[in-house]
């Protein structure tokens, strides 16, 4: 248990460290770089066909969940990289793990995408 006074600047400093992790994100990673543009493409089709409130709630939270795996991914792969710079099997089960959540994440998005945006645009 941590018996620290709370403090409104460690929790300020927090924030800070939190917002250094998603600039790193955006700027350093080129999944992060792929699933912004995925993810403002996305975010622009629904304002044009004017999705439902349902709907938007659907669709960030898919967004959402993309961002959060991808970047637990990336940093279980830093992480992975320090621990272990050599090839090493039980560091391949934790990277390709950690990649399974990106890719249960992003299937979910794909289907809602389809589910919200198909009917709108072709039916
Ligand atoms: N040190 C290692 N030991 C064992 N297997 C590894 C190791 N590094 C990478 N791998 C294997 O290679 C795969 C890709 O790893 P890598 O870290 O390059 O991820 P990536 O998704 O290609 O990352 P990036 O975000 O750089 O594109 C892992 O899922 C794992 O199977």
């Amino acid at each position: 248990m941590n018996n620290q006074q709370f403090s409104i600047i460690d929790r300020i400093r927090s924030f800070k460290y939190a917002f250094n992790g998603l600039k790193l994100f955006f700027i350093n990673d080129h999944n992060g770089r792929v699933h912004l543009f995925a993810a403002l493409a996305a975010i622009a089709l629904s304002f044009y066909l004017k999705i439902s409130r349902i709907e938007w709630i659907a669709v960030l939270s898919v967004i959402s969940m993309v961002f959060v795996a991808e970047i637990i991914n990336s940093s279980i792969e830093k992480l992975a990289d320090v621990v272990s710079p050599d090839y090493h099997p039980k560091i391949k089960v934790v990277k390709d793990l950690a990649a399974a959540a990106v890719l249960v994440a992003a299937i979910l998005a794909a289907a809602v995408g389809a589910i919200v945006f198909i009917p709108k645009l072709f039916l």
